[in-house]
């Protein structure tokens, strides 16, 4: 199948992470002097020419969080219409490849249990993508009650 585009006709590619460890995902402060400031997000950013959505989550982790990531699955695709464009969401599920290392403070990074992420404002297409990790979290805890 060919590598999409970074953008096709209009919509703009964009490769994320969803960084796990132990229960705890990593999430980070959109910057100032950039859409959704102040918004959290799954760190991540636009595919540039000839990358795949792969690629660019692995990018985009070490420029955003300072961790190199293993990418290991993609979780969902979404396509979603901002004021600011159409946007094509490749979110990917992810692991530090050192689990000691942390993300330096200037990232303003943050780990945070699945629930916990409903706390935090994100752009609002995210709003499936965190309603699915809760869930697999809820699922977790009940099958280990029966364990
Ligand atoms: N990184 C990231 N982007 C997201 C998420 N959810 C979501 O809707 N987006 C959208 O995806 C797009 C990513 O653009 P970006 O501005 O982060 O990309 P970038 O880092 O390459 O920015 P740049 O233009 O400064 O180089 C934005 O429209 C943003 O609103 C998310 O969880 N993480």
């Amino acid at each position: 199948m060919p590598e999409p585009e970074s953008s096709e006709h209009g919509l703009t590619l964009v490769g994320i992470g969803i960084i796990q460890r132990a229960d705890q995902f990593l999430i980070r402060v959109r910057p100032e002097g950039t859409v959704y400031a102040g918004y959290w997000e799954f760190p991540g950013g636009k595919c540039e020419p000839g990358e795949t959505p792969e690629q660019t989550t692995a990018r985009e982790c070490l420029e955003e969080t300072g961790l190199e990531v293993a990418v290991r699955k993609p979780r969902r695709v979404i396509e979603h219409v901002y004021p600011h464009g159409r946007v094509k969401l490749f979110f990917f599920d992810c692991t530090p490849i050192d689990l000691v290392v942390e993300p330096a403070a200037e990232h303003g990074c943050r780990w945070v249990k699945a629930e916990e992420l409903r706390l935090y404002r994100f752009p609002e297409a995210n709003e499936v993508i965190i309603e699915q990790l809760v869930a697999e979290t809820d699922d977790s805890s009940d099958r280990d009650e029966f364990d």
